[in-house]
């Protein structure tokens, strides 16, 4: 396994195995557990030496682990990896931007699916996070706490009896962590019913946020959403809690694409092939373009108008079609402009590989 794997494929191999949970409007699930160690000072205060000692420690841990397929964690040190290459570790979701900035004794540990990846000295000392296919909280709530287990048995966490795991940030203290899930909504923003629901996402406790997180908008009608409290609940409360919002939202989505196809089924062909049809001819594609028109061909295959092409393509092509993915197809820096060219034969080629594979 080496840097090279993790880099020149957009899809990670532990989403192609097949759809998961409700996975025709849930993408994935992500549970994030942010820990720190407490003998050492969280990682804006730890002078360099400090910081090194931090990431050896927990490297060394981490390298011992043995998932449930045999396989290790492999460490990439940021320090050790060019500016494009973390720009692609990025657009996976491997690793943050603020880590990919932070390059002095910042590390990642990834299993070879990447269903793990583990950041070592970001915001804090340890940033666990896992992902799932689909729509799966409790399971993946099961799998960290056992990962979390495993590192408590080898590692001191800064921990207070009143106010749970200490994290840089005051937001994350408590639990330190945020379950997700990333949901396809096209209908509710279609019905412009999401603007309703929205608030009221909120006044729960929950936060709604885009593709890539954190101050990132909504592309595509992808939208993550995730806890907001981190205190004063333990994890599986609130991961029912959030269970509970999202198989609402998935129920809605699910009536409101009935509906709509039920009263504008032309319209809704129309604009599903439309996209596909675009998407297979165009020669020059911008990204905003490019993340509509993906997920009208998704919402094609889910309403199982268009056939014969896997569903991962909207999460695959949201990866690949992206400034770093590009720019490392085509081994240079590229202009703006050039992007869009590349862009648009990217998804021509992929498109033209799904045709063959299924015929
Ligand atoms: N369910 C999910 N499936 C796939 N990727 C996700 C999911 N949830 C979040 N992500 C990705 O994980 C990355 C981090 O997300 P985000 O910034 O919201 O979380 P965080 O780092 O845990 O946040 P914070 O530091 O604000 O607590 C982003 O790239 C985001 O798109």
């Amino acid at each position: 396994m080496s840097l090279q794997r993790f880099i020149s494929e957009a899809i990670s191999p532990w989403m192609k195995s097949g759809p998961g949970p409700d996975s025709d409007i849930v993408l994935s699930t992500r549970i994030r557990l942010a820990r720190n160690m407490e003998q050492y000072p969280f990682p804006v205060f730890a002078p360099p030496e400090m910081a090194e000692a931090v990431l050896n420690d927990t490297a060394a841990e981490f390298s011992s682990i043995r998932l449930q397929t045999g396989s290790s964690l492999e460490r990439l040190n940021m320090d050790d990896l060019n500016s494009n290459e973390k720009r692609v570790l990025v657009e996976k979701h491997l690793i943050s931007p603020y880590l990919a900035e932070r390059s002095q004794s910042g590390a990642v540990m990834l299993s070879p699916d990447e269903s793990v990846s583990i950041m070592l000295n970001e915001e804090d000392h340890i940033r666990m996070q896992t992902l799932f296919r689909g729509f799966q909280l409790s399971e993946g709530l099961d799998f960290s706490n056992k990962l979390d287990d495993w590192t408590e048995e080898k590692i001191t966490y800064a921990f207070d009896e009143k106010r749970g795991y200490l994290t840089s940030c005051p937001t994350n203290v408590g639990t330190g962590m945020r379950a997700s899930v990333m949901m396809h909504l096209p209908a509710l923003v279609m019905t412009r019913q999401l603007n309703r629901i929205l608030p009221a996402i909120h006044q729960l406790g929950l936060v709604v946020r885009g593709i890539y997180g954190e101050g990132s908008e909504a592309q595509g009608n992808l939208f993550q959403i995730s806890n907001q409290m981190t205190l004063g609940k333990p994890e599986e409360d609130i991961v029912e809690d959030l269970k509970g919002v999202v198989t609402q939202i998935i129920r809605q989505e699910r009536m409101a694409r009935d509906a709509l196809m039920r009263s504008s089924r032309t319209y809704m062909e129309d604009k599903v092939f439309r996209s596909f049809g675009i998407l297979k001819n165009s020669r020059i594609m911008e990204s905003k373009e490019a993340t509509e028109r993906l997920s009208d061909v998704r919402l094609g295959i889910d309403l199982d108008l268009i056939k014969g092409i896997s569903g991962n393509i909207l999460n695959e092509l949201m990866i690949l079609t992206q400034p770093g993915f590009l720019r490392q197809y085509a081994e240079k820096e590229l202009r703006a402009d050039e992007r869009d060219v590349r862009r648009a034969a990217l998804i021509r080629e992929r498109m033209e590989l799904e045709k063959q594979s299924d015929e």
